[in-house]
This record gives structure tokens, C-alpha cells and sequence, in this order.
């Protein structure tokens, strides 16, 4: 058995191959770019008023000579217009100075007079109240690095800048295959000896909220024959295939030697942790493989310490779970020396380790918000300082 931070070592040591699609900026949120994008024009494209007022060539006079407004020029006026020295035109908020023409007055610090205009703004420098062109980026400049995550926020600038679609790490395609003879379907009747399957719509939540949509479920008899054949099939369909359950010890446990016969090459197999202690790790070629321990809070436990950073990987963002430390609210005791990942309430600076931790159960997960780290000390006082790993609810 290795621990926990040895396996987090082999796993970051592997390399896996990136895909890259194509994207239309609208639909590329949660992505990450995989190349350069640099500017293809100036923007603002023009010398730009950003107030409503009048526009005219500045001068240390301006406020004591009237000054005769001759045009008006209202956003997306494509005329390329030009003003005589010594007259002004009206400016609406985003239209384009006349040539020439280098500052904006607003309008509440002006005054109009048929078609003359008095300045009043006693503090106008020139070039107040316009936007130069190139002021935001240039031509050719450098927009965003390959590996900037898409943000609405990117997504905005990206279309500000007039770009329609980007090159972007491909989302992984996903098998979930569910192992487990004992398993009805939710909304069936449960009949004696079988519990609701609870991990495959689980498993598939926590994947489309990290922006991973395609996903195939299958399932697999308790055969070696049936979790081969089906193993065969998602490695050939998916980039990251996750098994449930049949990873331990039990005569009816197939993953590890179904695994061995699809050519899986094994990386580990069982870690000093609790949940999930017999999860294994392998891959296919460019494929990463895991056998999540079947308990479904094994499952999703192993799924946010060990999956979500490859998956995050593949889609090219190196990160992981939000790490920090924080004071217990409540001692603990823990019964051996293996890494524990508990459910807690991370609130006001404090964590809560909550009751119910076994790892059949899935309702003190419902209510966490963090996973508590014990390492190998045997107790934990009240106020001791211990390393959370929040959850990430909002994706
Ligand atoms: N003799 C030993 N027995 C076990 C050991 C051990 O070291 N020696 N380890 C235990 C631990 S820890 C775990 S975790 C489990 C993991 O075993 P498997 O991966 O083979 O999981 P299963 O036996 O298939 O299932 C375990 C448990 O979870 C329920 N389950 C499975 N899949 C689902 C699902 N999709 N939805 C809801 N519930 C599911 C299943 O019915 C079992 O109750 O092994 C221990 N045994
Ligand atoms: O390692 Mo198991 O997940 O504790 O029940």
C-alpha cells in the first residue's frame, strides 16, 4: 500500500496528450485556451468620445472663445468626418471625433447658444473624455496566453475585440462503468439484497459541472468476462474511463485482473486512506483508468482528491482543489494511521468534522462543503489547525 501523497505523485507524473478543437467563443466558457490569440485591429478602432457633449481641438483658450458647432455625429456615423479649426461638433457617448478633433466636453459643462457653444469646464485637459484608438489593444498585440481559462469575462473581451472563434483544450469524452450485481435503478422497486445505484448520476453531476459533457455510462455484470468485454468498450469510446465498485478483494471483485487483461497498465492499487482505500489507478496508452472503491462516498471522495485534477488536466488547467487550513470547531479521534478525508462544514473561519463519516453514506457528504485532511496523528484536539480541501460547488 502507498500513501496518499505518493499516489498524488505518480498521478502528477504522468503525461497525458492534450486534444484541441475549435470553439466559438459563445459557447467556450469553463475552456481553456490552447494557443495565443493576439489582436487583429486597433480597439477602439477610432479616436472615441466616451461622454455625451461636444467635440472639438483643444486649446488653453477654449473657454473664452465661443466656439460654432457645425456637425453632429451620432455612435456608428461611418462618415470620416473633419471640422474647421475653431468649430465644435456634437458628440454622443461612442461616436468618432471628427479628424482633427482631440477633446470632449460634456454637456452639462457647456453651454449652447443656437449653434454656439461656451465651455465651461474649468478643469479640461486635452484629450478628456475620449478613448484613443488602440487605447484598450493593438493591432498585433498579444491578447490572451495560451492557458488562460474563459471566463464570461474572456469571453466578453474576446468578442470586444472582434474574435469569433478560438482554439481551446477539447473537453474529455468519459465512460463510467458501474460494476455491482446488487443494483436497482432508482425509481424501481428495491427488492431484497438490492440497494439504488446511486454513483453513475453522482458521478455524472460532478462531471458536467466541471464543464465535462460527455459522458457514457455503462454497466457491468460481477463476471471478469462481462467487466472485460465492457472495459474493452469505453476504453475504445472515451479519453478517462472511471469503474465503481469490484475494486477490492472479493471473489466477485474484477476490476484489477479485467483491467490486466484490457492491457491497462497498473500504476497503484490500494492507498493507506479512508474512504477509499483499494482504488486503482492505471492507463491505456493516453488513457487514465480508475477504480473508484464502490462505497459510494469512495467514490466521490476518490473522484475530488484523485480524478478531478487529471480531468482538469486533460483540459488543460493545472489545478486543484481549493487547499487551506482552518482551526477545528470539535476534536476527533481517529482509530489508525491512515489519511482520513472527512466530511466537514468549512464556516466562519472554522471547520465542522460532521457525524456519519462511514463510507456507505452519502448524507453527511450532502450537507459538506469540505473535505478535512488527518494525516497520521491518532487525535485531534479542539482548535488544532488542520488542512481542508473545499468542494467545489459552483463548478
Ligand atoms: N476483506 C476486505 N473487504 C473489504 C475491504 C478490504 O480491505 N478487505 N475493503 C473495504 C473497503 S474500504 C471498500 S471501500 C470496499 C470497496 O470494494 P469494491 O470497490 O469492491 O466495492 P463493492 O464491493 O462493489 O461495493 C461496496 C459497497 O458499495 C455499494 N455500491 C457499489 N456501487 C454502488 C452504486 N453504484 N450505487 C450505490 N451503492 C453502490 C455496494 O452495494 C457495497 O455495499 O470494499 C470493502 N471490503
Ligand atoms: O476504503 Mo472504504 O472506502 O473505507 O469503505
Amino acid at each position: 500500500m502507498i500513501t496518499v501523497t505518493e499516489a498524488k505523485e505518480i498521478i502528477q507524473k504522468q503525461v497525458f496528450n492534450e486534444k484541441i478543437v475549435k470553439t466559438a467563443v459563445f459557447e467556450a466558457v469553463n475552456k481553456v485556451l490552447a494557443e495565443d490569440v493576439y489582436a487583429m485591429v486597433d480597439i477602439p478602432a477610432f479616436n472615441q468620445s466616451s461622454m455625451d457633449g461636444y467635440a472639438f481641438a483643444f486649446n488653453e483658450g477654449i473657454r473664452n472663445q465661443p466656439l460654432k458647432v457645425v456637425e453632429e455625429v451620432p455612435a456608428g456615423k461611418q462618415e470620416h468626418l473633419r471640422i474647421e479649426d475653431g468649430t465644435a461638433a456634437r458628440i454622443f457617448t461612442g461616436a468618432a471625433l471628427p479628424q482633427d478633433t482631440d477633446t470632449v466636453v460634456m454637456q452639462e459643462l457647456a453651454t449652447l447658444n443656437g449653434v454656439e457653444l461656451t465651455v465651461l469646464d474649468k478643469n479640461l485637459v486635452k484629450g478628456q473624455n475620449v478613448r484613443v484608438r488602440g487605447a484598450e489593444i493593438a493591432e498585433g498585440e498579444l491578447a490572451l496566453r495560451k492557458g488562460s481559462y474563459l471566463s464570461p469575462a474572456t469571453i466578453g473581451f474576446l468578442s470586444a475585440i472582434g474574435i469569433v472563434e478560438v482554439t481551446t483544450f477539447a473537453s474529455p469524452v468519459v465512460s463510467i462503468i458501474i460494476t455491482g450485481d446488487e443494483l436497482q435503478m432508482p425509481g424501481e422497486k428495491l427488492l431484497h439484497g438490492q440497494v439504488y445505484e446511486a454513483s453513475s448520476s453522482m458521478l455524472r453531476a460532478a462531471l458536467f459541472q466541471m464543464g465535462v459533457r460527455d459522458v457514457i455510462i455503462y454497466y457491468a455484470k460481477d463476471t471478469l468476462a462481462d467487466t472485460t468485454m465492457v472495459l474493452d468498450k469505453a476504453l475504445a469510446s472515451s479519453d478517462l474511463v472511471l469503474l465503481t465498485g469490484g475494486v477490492s478483494v472479493g471473489d466477485y471483485d474484477f476490476v484489477v485482473k479485467a483491467a490486466e487483461l484490457c492491457g491497462i497498465e497498473q500504476l497503484f492499487h490500494r492507498l493507506k486512506q479512508r474512504p477509499g482505500k483499494p482504488l486503482f489507478f492505471g492507463r491505456k496508452g493516453d488513457k487514465p483508468v480508475f477504480g473508484l472503491p464502490g462505497n459510494p462516498s469512495s467514490v466521490l471522495t476518490c473522484f475530488y482528491e484523485y480524478v478531478w485534477t487529471v480531468l482538469r488536466r486533460l483540459a488543460g488547467q493545472e489545478d486543484k482543489l481549493r487547499c487551506l487550513k482552518a482551526p477545528l470547531s470539535n476534536s476527533y479521534t481517529k482509530t489508525n494511521q491512515l489519511t482520513h478525508f472527512l466530511k466537514g462544514i468549512y464556516k466562519s473561519g472554522k471547520v465542522d468534522i460532521l457525524a456519519g463519516q462511514e463510507s456507505f453514506r452519502l448524507r453527511s457528504f450532502a450537507e459538506a462543503n469540505c473535505l478535512v485532511v488527518l494525516g497520521e496523528m491518532k487525535s485531534y484536539e479542539r482548535d488544532e489547525l488542520v488542512e481542508i480541501h473545499l468542494i467545489p460547488l459552483y463548478g
